[in-house]
């Protein structure tokens, strides 16, 4: 009997003795380095029913294996001892029980007495269905694996139905024998009487290896020196021992109560109760195969991460070239690159570095409206219609392109082209931003001006030209039809001009057209047209024109004239004109601006026949007049 069921038995029996002994018991253990849980008291508070059950049951017997080292043996005194042994004491214990063993002759002898029901417990035993006929089975007191045993020159067995013309030994009557015949028909088995038997007829080469716990494979290396042994590999997960108390199948509350005080037992003291029996330290044998499978998966695994480490370094290069040059793009443009909320502000929420040249305001001022909003810039005329001209893109779903002017910091005014499209989320429903481009187009809109000031002007006079002469008047031909608004024309001929370029050259006869052209132009309202119809004949176009009004202007223009001597280097030189007037409002229906045109052309004819220096208006006045009269 163990010391500590001695003690255990002697404390039920007179509990005032753990006055004494309690205190002794807890310096030896912090002597021995035992944990003090193994000193305390019972820690699992059965039930009355369970107390009651128990003091009716009587003692608590168990038949271990005498021959089972390390697990169950007898050590040198005839006591029972072992792994299995100390965690059922160590269950009792937390239980507050008695169990006390009675010592068959072998394994078998104890098997025969469980199934007499001369003892209550078989104390370490697979669960097996033969078992069960008799038996009920708690849970594992320990779990040990099942591992092959070789001789040291075997290889590594890492699939045991590889193995061919191997022999396995096993001890007979173990419950391992019919699985491996199942599972390992390529091995040839043979069978021994003891444990001991079966490492050594691997030792002496009478078999080639054999399935054993881990622990006792472990013990009996060590204790039987057979060092020409080793451990070559784990058995499958089936073959892991899951060792039980067996309890008569007519107690099943005994195992009840047994399985509470099993479930006391942590992993930290099954090891130290398995090192103490055991003292080994488990180095698992190296898998070669397992470490060459893992050692290609790990290779392939790093060389598909090379690959795409390749292929994302490339990409990561050519978004990188792709950003820098889309930077650079950004930082050349002749204006701003922007992103904006299509809002009231135009809040800009990204524009690049050119905001600065192009506004006179840095990009940061413009974010988020910080310093000014970008409708602010806008020119307030524009602003209407920039909103608008967004609108409808927005409608139409498409981008926008639009010209309009702003007003810069130093407060010119610029022209610029914008053009955006808006960007939708993924269903098109939601708008959540404008991007695009704002490129200054002032030059551009300066050069255009300029041009179509050139195209519509005479560049000796500077007065409009005959082609947008007629231009307008076809304009005002149209208003006149749909609205009635009256206008005049009057074709004006200088007099015997050619004399003066015969006479006095070529330039004074510029000097002279350049000089009247000026008088004409001052002697008309701002709104009314005045243009150089080709060579010496001018038009004059009066708007909302009444009879007085073109009269009274050609009488001015007639007696400035008479008093206008130009000096060309020192000669001076006068002029006198002819005209001819047609008026739109004695059109007939059918009558259009050619027939005017015509009109005022006949009428310029007409004075000029009749002496010139005079103004011919319609047919029935021109025969009243005479040079001079208007
Ligand atoms: N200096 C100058 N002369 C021009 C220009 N265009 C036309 N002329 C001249 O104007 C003259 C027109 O002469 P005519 O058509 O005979 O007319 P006129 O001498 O004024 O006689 P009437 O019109 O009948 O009074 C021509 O000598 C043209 O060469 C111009 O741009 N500059």
């Amino acid at each position: 009997m163990r010391p500590l069921i001695l003690l255990l038995a002697l404390l039920r029996r007179a509990p005032w003795m753990a006055v004494v002994l309690n205190p002794a018991c807890l310096l030896l253990a912090l002597f021995l380095g035992v944990p003090i849980t193994q000193a305390a008291g019972p820690s699992v508070a059965l039930t009355a029913e369970e107390t009651t059950y128990l003091r009716r049951l009587g003692p608590i017997t168990l038949a271990p294996d005498p021959d089972w080292a390390p697990f169950e043996h007898l050590d040198e005194s005839g006591g029972i001892t072992g792994i299995a042994i100390d965690l059922v004491e160590l269950a009792a214990q937390r239980l507050g029980i008695e169990i006390t063993p009675v010592i068959a002759r072998d394994w078998d002898a104890a098997v025969e007495l469980s199934k007499a029901g001369d003892v209550l417990i078989l104390p370490f035993l697979n669960r097996t269905s033969a078992r069960e006929e008799w038996l009920t089975f708690t849970e594992p007191l320990l779990i040990d694996p099942s591992v092959f045993i070789t001789r040291e020159e075997h290889p590594f067995i890492a699939d045991a139905t590889q193995l061919s013309d191997a022999t396995i030994v096993l001890p007979s009557g173990t419950s391992m024998e019919e699985r491996i015949r199942r599972d390992f028909p390529n091995l040839t088995i043979l069978q021994v009487p003891t444990e001991n038997d079966a490492f050594q007829a691997v030792s002496n080469r009478a078999a080639d290896l054999t399935l054993r716990s881990l622990t006792v494979a472990a013990y009996t290396i060590r204790k039987e020196g057979l060092f020409n042994l080793k451990i070559a590999g784990q058995a499958p997960e089936q073959y892991v021992n899951r060792l039980r108390m067996g309890v008569l199948q007519s107690e099943p509350l005994l195992r009840d109560i047994l399985d509470k005080g099993i479930a006391t037992i942590s992993p930290r003291e099954r090891e130290e109760i398995v090192n103490r029996h055991v003292n080994i330290t488990i180095v698992k044998p190296m898998d070669y195969g397992f470490i060459l499978r893992i050692a290609g998966t790990l290779a392939a695994l790093i060389g598909v991460s090379f690959y795409w480490n390749l292929r994302l370094k490339k990409i990561n290069d050519a978004l990188s070239e792709s950003e820098r040059s889309k930077s650079v793009l950004i930082a050349n443009l002749p204006g701003v690159a922007y992103r904006c909320r299509h809002d009231h502000d135009w809040t800009m929420e990204f524009i690049s570095a050119g905001c600065l040249q192009l506004t006179g305001y840095r990009s940061e001022d413009l974010l988020h409206n910080r310093v000014i909003a970008y409708n602010d810039l806008v020119a307030p005329q524009d602003r209407e219609q920039v909103r608008a001209i967004w609108q409808e893109a927005r409608d139409a779903d498409r981008p926008a392109a639009l010209e309009y002017r702003i007003i810069t910091a130093d407060r010119q005014e610029k022209w610029v082209f914008e053009q955006g499209v808006f960007v939708h989320d993924h269903g098109k429903r939601q708008v959540w931003m404008i991007e695009g481009l704002i490129i200054d187009i002032t030059a551009r809109k300066r050069a255009e001006a300029e041009l179509y000031r050139v195209s519509i002007h005479d560049e000796l006079t500077g007065l409009y030209n005959r082609r947008y002469m007629l231009e307008r008047l076809g304009a005002l031909m149209t208003e006149f039809t749909r609205e009635a608004h009256c206008f005049a024309i009057a074709f004006i001929d200088l007099d015997y001009f050619k004399k003066i370029n015969d006479t006095h050259g070529h330039p004074a006869g510029d000097l002279v057209l350049r000089e009247f052209a000026a008088l004409l132009g001052k002697s008309v309202r701002p709104y009314d047209l005045v243009g150089r119809y080709g060579g010496e004949e001018f038009i004059v176009v009066v708007t909302d024109s009444h009879q007085r009004k073109i009269e009274t202007m050609l009488a001015r223009l007639r007696e400035s004239l008479k008093h206008q001597v130009f000096d060309f280097h020192g000669t001076p030189l006068s002029v006198t004109f002819s005209a001819g007037v047609a008026n739109s409002g004695d059109l007939a229906p059918d009558e259009g601006i050619d027939t005017l045109i015509m009109q005022a052309d006949e009428r310029l004819y007409a004075a000029k026949a009749q002496g010139r220096d005079r103004v011919v208006y319609r047919r029935a006045l021109s025969e009243d007049t005479s040079p001079g009269l208007v």
